[in-house]
């Protein structure tokens, strides 16, 4: 598994104002949402693409198109359904699939509540959206999900991380012959014994939809 930290004064700034307990919702949504549109641009540095025939006002040229079958973008509920426009922004042409799990506060464990997946994701490029990656439990879980129906590449986008998450998903991927990537916009120092990011940004879904998780 690979992890990329995007490495850019404008992804740290708005990534700042996001963490501020003092933004609110709509402030934290807009922010998640160009954000999410600045990871993408490295995130989909590998997308697939094919030879594409057209013509210019001057002459016929070979250009690219997106590959078919087209990719998968994946926003894991609840939070990660506030990185879905930004992502599409990109991608507009790509297939969406969804997946609502949430994390037991207690026990830490992530369960599977909705789920919305093609049934067949053979030679599929898979792009999953979640905005904390905390204890690797939910994106490791929606990770298995996806290759098991197939998916053969796999990139997860999120805003943050954490070295505990990242060491997760690694050991739970190892045997996994698919490759994944996680791009993020920064690597935080630690989870407290609540299993929150530290320094973080508290709660995504809470900060996006403004209501308890
Ligand atoms: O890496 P983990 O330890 O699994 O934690 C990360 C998950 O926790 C939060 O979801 P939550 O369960 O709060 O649901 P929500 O997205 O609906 O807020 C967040 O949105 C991630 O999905
Ligand atoms: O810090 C964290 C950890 C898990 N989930 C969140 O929303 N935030
Ligand atoms: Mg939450």
């Amino acid at each position: 598994m690979r992890t990329h930290v995007v490495d850019h004064p404008l992804v740290a700034h708005k990534l700042t104002v996001l963490r501020d307990r003092h933004t609110d919702s709509p402030t934290f949504r807009h922010l998640a949402d160009e954000l999410v549109t600045l990871l993408a641009y490295e995130a989909t540095r590998d997308v697939r693409v094919q030879a594409y025939e057209i013509e210019t006002p001057v002459a016929r040229t070979t250009g690219t198109a997106l590959a078919s079958p087209k990719p998968l973008v994946v926003p894991i509920l609840r939070a990660g359904l506030g990185m879905l426009d930004g992502m599409m922004r990109l991608l507009p042409t790509a297939e969406v699939g969804f997946v609502g799990m949430v994390r037991n506060e207690d026990t830490l464990e992530a369960s599977t509540y909705a789920e919305r997946l093609p049934a067949d994701l053979s030679g599929r490029q898979c792009y999953v959206l979640d905005p904390m990656l905390a204890t690797g439990g939910t994106l490791a879980a929606a990770i298995k999900f996806l290759t098991d129906r197939g998916a053969d590449h796999i990139t997860a986008i999120c805003l943050l991380a954490a070295p505990e998450g990242c060491e997760r998903l690694e050991r739970e991927l190892a045997g996994l012959d698919v490759p994944v990537t996680v791009v993020t916009a920064a690597m935080d120092e630690r989870l407290d014994e609540k299993g929150y990011i530290v320094p973080g940004l508290g709660d995504a879904g809470d900060r996006l939809y403004g209501v308890a998780g």
